[in-house]
């Protein structure tokens, strides 16, 4: 039987195994989405809640954050009236939210190396502006109003130390100037104070800003003085935020000076720190583009100094001219020079073709790998990268990637919230906020780009949802993800697999359960140790290849551990036969492994339930079996009673006496063991499950072999009944399932113990009183062991 488990359970099943998954915190880009979220009522589980919303005057305009357990007013207005009346345009101050000041302390007074980085964390806010412009110009074409190319620019001082980047997005209008810098309402620079702190306490480096990035913040890295010169299309007027790196505050006024004024866009000018004012040369910069920011889509322009060659005439000494001689009636021949002209233009320093858009032949591994740290900020080479168009019934180019490690902090395979796939339509980027439209959720690891001209550009989250035309894509990009994975598994490098592996494995089990589509695709990917491979992992296909030539079945047992399965004894007559068993210890293969059914036509069979054919089936000796051992079965049966469907001859034994066997539609001891963790059987269904299962008896054996003398001698013999019991308990114990009663159990153990010992020895000690040694360590368990399920989950 396949147990049919909701996403709860599942979810409950994978945080049984080694790796825990837990829900990922809200990830919220930016203040908008916050009041976003608090209009909506969204804030009870996110890590922060707004108390009152703002409205226009900064000096009512409070916002509290719970960051962590710090209740912090994210605004104070600071303003007096002499600040308010000094000029034209009143400046108002502000303070900064607590956190932000954490983190200016940071980044000013700790984070020394890699300064450099501040430049792709400010051209990446201003490629994500123009991105949003282009983006909402779809349907409001209104913002487009001002003519300007949608571009970055960045021009150098490098006498004064200063650099100004400009670009043509969005912009920000007073409100959002307020919300957005000043406060930190996004996952990135939580995460990266959070890792920060971490890695201090591990004592390690304190270089994690290349890996997170501050946004914004990092201009502090190298600028004691930063002016924000902002212009919305929806506004009329232009801002300046002006910060200091050592103040606690920062303002904002309106731009009043015509010569600063830009039709649309954000102008940051950098002030820069005595020490680091080499960043204000124009080739460091261009580098610094050349290298951080080579994939961004829009252009970007460096200010530089150029020249151009040019002749001039030479002033020709008189009397050299007469000494050759030459008519002074005749025209001369004038002498030139070459000179070089010097000038200061725009330098395109980036490739703005989307590297997506260029011919795969043409494109070297490096630049992909390139690519993929830029775009997703990784820092490891990927393990595998897929660069495809597809045509006909919806055209489409895209470039996979599959990552070489886990995310940080793990994330909720069941519900992941990633940021993995980013699509454009027509080269615009649309989004990269999905949730299963375009990879199935346990494909959700896989990262990259997708580019169609068949959407329409103004598509929203129901239009993907419902799409003919992602659905197809959708198809095609799985298909293309697992001729990816499948490539990392058939390269040489066994090392690459076992990485995706350890990293991705548990996401391609999901996929066995939730995708049955794909299971032709997935099932080559498994990977288990096995009984004949207990140190490294096989794939079935490696299993179906080492099959003997009459075996129909794939064998497995699902445990705890290598240890356990391989000591069970389920597998003694395989082993004596030689047939693999596959193990499957992560709580979820089982699931998974019963969801696949077969593999190549072989059905998975479970060694540790009834009716198992090791193809050995004789009519004639199981009649001769029956005959001699009939008896002894129904007379165990009849002491077991409910505790067992039936009493059967095993064919599966040679060295252990009996094995507990669960029923074809019941549950394993294993996923018996897992229902109980997870609360998710409830007792009535335990006992059923338990009533299903089939005591087996080795007729070779010693201890069954006097049981079934003594069942035909003196089958009322307490002493044998008793031997049926610890039997029982212990075959229960060997084939994994944990005793009723494990207090009885020890009792019955301590009394065949003192049984042996008095036969060995003669004589019975001080009037040892087996029976009530036996029921002493009975009572109060059984109540706990009943009990446990309901005191945890609520169940019975
Ligand atoms: N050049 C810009 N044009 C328009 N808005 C900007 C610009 N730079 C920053 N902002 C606004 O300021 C906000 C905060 O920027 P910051 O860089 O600190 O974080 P972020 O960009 O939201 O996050 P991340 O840097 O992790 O992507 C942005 O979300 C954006 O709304």
């Amino acid at each position: 039987m396949m147990h049919r488990l909701s996403r709860r359970s599942i979810s409950a099943i994978l945080q049984t195994g080694a790796g825990r998954y837990r829900n990922g915190a809200a990830s919220v880009s930016c203040c908008s989405c916050l009041d976003k979220l608090a209009a909506n009522g969204d804030v009870g589980a996110r890590p922060y809640s707004i108390l009152s919303t703002g409205q226009t005057s900064p000096t009512k305009s409070i916002k509290a954050f719970n960051l962590g357990n710090e209740s912090v007013l994210g605004l104070r207005y600071q303003s007096t009236a002499a600040e308010s009346s000094s000029s034209e345009s009143p400046v108002e101050k502000y303070e900064y939210q607590a956190e932000v000041s954490r983190l200016m302390d940071l980044i000013v007074n700790s984070l020394y190396s890699n300064k450099e980085v501040f430049l792709r964390e400010l051209i990446s806010n201003a490629s994500d502006a123009l991105d949003k412009l282009r983006f909402l110009s779809v349907t409001e074409s209104e913002l487009l109003k001002d003519a300007v190319d949608l571009d970055i620019r960045i021009q150098t001082d490098k006498d004064n130390g200063i650099i100004t980047i400009t670009d043509s997005g969005i912009g920000m209008t007073r409100q959002e100037l307020v919300d957005c810098l000043g406060t930190i309402a996004q996952s990135g620079t939580a995460k990266f104070l959070k890792a920060l702190k971490e890695s201090k306490d591990a004592g390690a480096d304190s270089n994690l800003i290349g890996q997170f990035g501050v946004g914004f913040y990092s201009a502090f890295l190298v600028a004691e003085r930063v002016e924000v010169s902002t212009k919305s299309p929806r506004s009329d007027k232009q801002y300046v935020w002006e910060g200091e790196s050592n103040s606690s505050t920062y303002s904002v006024r309106e731009e009043t000076d015509p010569a600063k004024l830009i039709p649309r866009g954000t102008r940051l000018t950098l002030y820069l720190k005595h020490d680091d004012k080499g960043f204000a040369h124009p080739e460091r910069i261009q580098k610094l583009v050349k290298n951080y920011s080579q994939f961004v889509s829009f252009p970007i322009y460096t200010w530089q100094e150029k020249g151009y060659t040019k002749e001039v005439e030479v002033d020709e000494d008189p009397s050299e001219a007469t000494k050759d001689g030459q008519d002074e009636t005749t025209e001369k021949k004038k002498k030139t020079k070459t000179i070089v002209e010097k000038y200061w233009d725009w330098e395109l320093t980036n490739e703005t073709q989307p590297i997506w858009l260029r011919n795969p032949k043409e494109v070297t591994k490096e630049e992909y790998n390139e690519f993929y740290k830029k775009t997703f900020n990784e820092y490891l080479d990927p393990l595998a990268s897929s660069h495809f168009t597809t045509e006909g019934e919806v055209e489409f180019r895209s470039i996979l990637y599959v990552p070489s490690v886990a995310p940080m902090g793990k994330e909720d395979i069941i519900n992941p919230k990633t940021k993995n796939i980013r699509l454009y339509v027509k080269r615009v980027f649309i989004s990269d906020d999905f949730d299963g439209e375009l990879f199935p959720r346990y494909l959700s690891f896989i990262k990259g780009v997708v580019d169609s001209n068949d959407l329409p550009l103004n598509v929203s989250r129901e239009i993907l949802q419902e799409s003919r035309i992602i659905r197809i894509m959708k198809k095609r990009l799985v298909r293309k993800a697992f001729e990816m994975i499948q490539g990392i598994a058939l390269s040489d490098n066994r090392d690459d697999y076992d990485k995706f592996w350890e990293n991705f494995g548990k996401h391609i089990k999901l996929g066995c359960l939730d995708d049955k589509e794909n299971h032709k695709r997935l099932a080559p990917l498994l990977r288990f140790f096995s009984s004949q491979s207990e140190e490294e992992l096989i794939s079935l296909d490696e299993y179906v290849e080492n099959m003997k030539p009459d075996q129909k079945n794939i064998y497995y047992i699902a445990s705890d551990s290598v240890k356990s399965a391989k000591n069970t004894p389920f597998l003694e007559k395989l082993i004596e036969k030689d047939l693999e068993v596959l193990f499957l210890v992560d709580p979820i293969d089982e699931i998974a492994i019963q969801n696949l059914k077969s593999y190549k036509e072989k059905d998975f069979v479970d060694i540790s339930k009834e009716d198992l054919d090791l193809g050995e089936k004789n009519e004639e000796k199981e009649k001769e079996m029956k005959q001699e051992f009939g008896q002894i079965c129904d007379w165990i049966k009849k002491r077991l009673g409910d505790k067992v469907a039936s009493v059967q001859v095993s064919n599966r034994l040679s060295a252990s006496p009996c094995v507990l066997v669960s029923g074809k539609f019941g549950w394993s001891a294993n996923m018996e063991r897992l229902m109980k963790a997870q609360t998710m059987g409830d007792a009535s269904s335990l006992d059923f499950m338990r009533s299903r299962r089939i005591f087996e008896i080795n007729p070779q054996h010693p201890i069954i072999q006097t049981l079934n003398a003594a069942c035909k001698s003196n089958p009322d013999d307490e002493e044998a009944l008793r031997a049926i019991d610890l039997l029982f308990d212990t075959a229960s114990v060997s084939s994994g399932f944990t005793p009723e009663n494990p207090a009885q159990l020890g009792g019955r153990i301590y009394e065949m113990m003192n049984l042996a010992l008095s036969a060995k020895l003669g004589t019975s000690f001080g009037g040892f009183d087996q029976q009530a040694t036996a029921q002493a360590h009975a009572p109060e368990t059984v109540e706990a062991e009943i009990v446990e399920p309901a005191e945890s989950g609520g169940q019975k």
